[in-house]
């Protein structure tokens, strides 16, 4: 074929959809009644949409190069369903932020129907069921209670610095254990020893299934939820085989360790704890039947996230020495070198805490948060947003806009110093926005801080050294998955001195 034929079927092809896409666009001003257009966006070929451009990993890097072309507010079709990307702070605060009509989720075919998980706390639609959820969760662990949690988390916390001692080279394991130790115990007063632990391994699990099926395009039946109904045995219907064994996992995790505490109940000898409570506080109907979800779904939203967030600590203290040296300092400064931090020197360690607010910028870890679904068409900045979009931030984007945050690959916490500093604060927006903001937010800041502090009081983390001697750089890609992790990567984890290693035994020996 001829270069200049084929040059002509390049250009037919390109006006034809340039074509349909204007058309489409056209249907959707008539629908609205304001007759605005749509958000601009990438061009949508007829009946599969823009699914073509949009990368399985790391698709937040693509929304935030488009900001460049088509602003901050970026409309997308994917085969029939309709998806906005907000790339600034503003736009997601006017609107998932303000807007209660933001409030609503997908419904999600496989992981929601199939598995079982439509009624987490995370996934269910917004309405009567998930404000129920909330209320019975917000007298646990809204910013005026979580204190009481603050023991429990001392405790764990030197359970995790003594496995980092013993085994530094397994510190995401131990990170892992720490937080199911953390989530099992406030959620349900049971007491994790390791990690072969039965509510901890069905509750790992239950995760891993359901993080198997929620990445784009693992699942075909999310594109065409007509599939649900194709029977098992069916060939090529493996789902369904994979979706019943993760809807009985789901259920075991949400089953068994509230089993337990009614047991405990029924005995006298229940710990206190959140579900303890929950039981004893909600007698309506269908009560134990919603502990039991907002149980397995805080559980589930714990883990991940705090794993992936304490992960890139490692990374940056390998990575930004000069970080780890002066928190150091401002930690030896103020609790010594003869005991372990505690919660009561927070207010004094404030380097510490630009260090948090760096970390939850610098590695985000749900970097397009969770998909929000408008409930009635909208109009904003001149746009028509129709009902039913699914909505997300661009939190990764806002994370990394350098003209809120120069340099922002480097990790600097002096960005945040200073009282009268008003950088964008990152817990204003990496736990969420409006009324589906994240609902352990304030516990896991109090996670993040005992942890934070505790591991800088007593080791000093450096990158790993190959068999010459020589450091090995960390590979900075992530997995690029919906809750992003770092890579694996290697580094060192040493006492700080033979006095920090005591300290770490001396507070082991104590608690046990
Ligand atoms: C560093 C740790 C964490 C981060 C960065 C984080 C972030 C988030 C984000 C971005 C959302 C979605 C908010 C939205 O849709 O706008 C969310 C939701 C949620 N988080 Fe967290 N989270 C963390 C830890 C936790 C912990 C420790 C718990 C439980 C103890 C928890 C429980 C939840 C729940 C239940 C939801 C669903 C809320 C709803 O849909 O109503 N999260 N989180």
């Amino acid at each position: 074929m001829a270069f200049s034929t084929i040059i002509q079927l390049a250009l037919g092809a390109v006006a034809l959809y340039v074509a349909l896409d204007i058309q489409h666009r056209k249907r959707a001003r008539v629908s609205n009644p304001q007759g605005l257009p749509l958000p601009p966006g990438p061009v949508a070929l007829p009946f599969i949409g823009c699914v073509l451009h949009l990368p399985l990993k790391s698709s937040w890097v693509l929304y935030e190069k488009w900001s460049k072309i088509y602003g901050d507010i970026i409309y997308m079709k994917v085969f029939d369903k309709h998806m906005v990307v907000l790339n600034s702070i503003k736009a997601a605060n006017d609107l998932l932020g303000k807007r209660a009509i933001y409030a609503d989720r997908m419904r999600m075919e496989m992981a929601g129907e199939l598995m079982g998980w439509s009624n987490s706390v995370t996934l269910i639609h917004y309405g009567d069921r998930w404000r129920r959820y909330r209320r019975i969760i917000h007298p646990a662990f809204n910013s005026g209670v979580v204190d009481q949690y603050q023991s429990s988390q001392q405790r764990v916390v030197v359970e995790y610095l003594n496995d980092l001692l013993q085994a530094p080279d397994s510190f995401v394991q131990s990170i892992r254990l720490m937080s199911s130790k953390l989530i099992m115990w406030v959620m349900y007063g049971i007491r994790v020893r390791d990690a072969q632990d039965e509510y901890v391994v069905l509750s790992e699990e239950a995760i891993k299934q359901l993080n198997e099926v929620i990445p784009p395009g693992a699942a075909m039946v999310e594109l065409f939820p007509f599939l649900r109904h194709i029977p098992a045995w069916v060939p090529g219907a493996g789902f369904q085989r994979r979706a019943k064994l993760g809807r009985e996992t789901a259920r075991k995790m949400a089953d068994a360790p509230l089993e337990y505490v009614k047991q405990q109940l029924a005995l006298g000898s229940a710990t206190p704890c959140f579900a303890t409570k929950a039981l004893q506080e909600n007698t309506y109907e269908g009560a134990e039947e919603d502990i039991k979800h907002i149980g397995a779904s805080m559980s589930a939203a714990a883990g991940d996230t705090t794993v992936s967030t304490l992960t890139s600590f490692f990374l940056a203290m390998a990575l930004f020495p000069e970080v780890q040296k002066r928190a150091q300092s401002e930690i030896d400064r103020v609790v010594g070198t003869g005991r372990l931090p505690s919660f009561g020197d927070r207010q004094d360690l404030p380097y510490i805490q630009c260090l948090i607010k760096e970390l939850l910028r610098w590695r985000v870890v749900l970097p397009i948060g969770i998909g929000h679904r408008l409930t009635e068409d909208d109009y904003y900045e001149g746009y028509y947003i129709p009902k039913g979009a699914l909505v997300v931030a661009n939190v990764w984007g806002i994370s990394q806009d350098e003209s809120v945050y120069p340099d922002p690959q480097r990790f600097s916490p002096e960005r945040f110093e200073g009282e009268k500093n008003n950088t964008l604060d990152p817990f204003s927006y990496t736990f969420g926005l409006g009324r589906r903001i994240c609902a352990g937010m304030h516990f896991a800041n109090a996670t993040l801080y005992l942890n934070i502090v505790s591991v800088l009081a007593t080791f000093n983390i450096s990158k790993a050294l190959d068999e010459h001697g020589r450091e090995i750089e960390p590979d900075l890609t992530d997995e690029g998955g919906i809750i992003n992790h770092p890579l694996p990567f290697k580094c060192r984890i040493t006492p700080r001195s033979t006095a920090a290693a005591n300290l770490i035994l001396t507070a082991v020996l104590h608690d046990s």
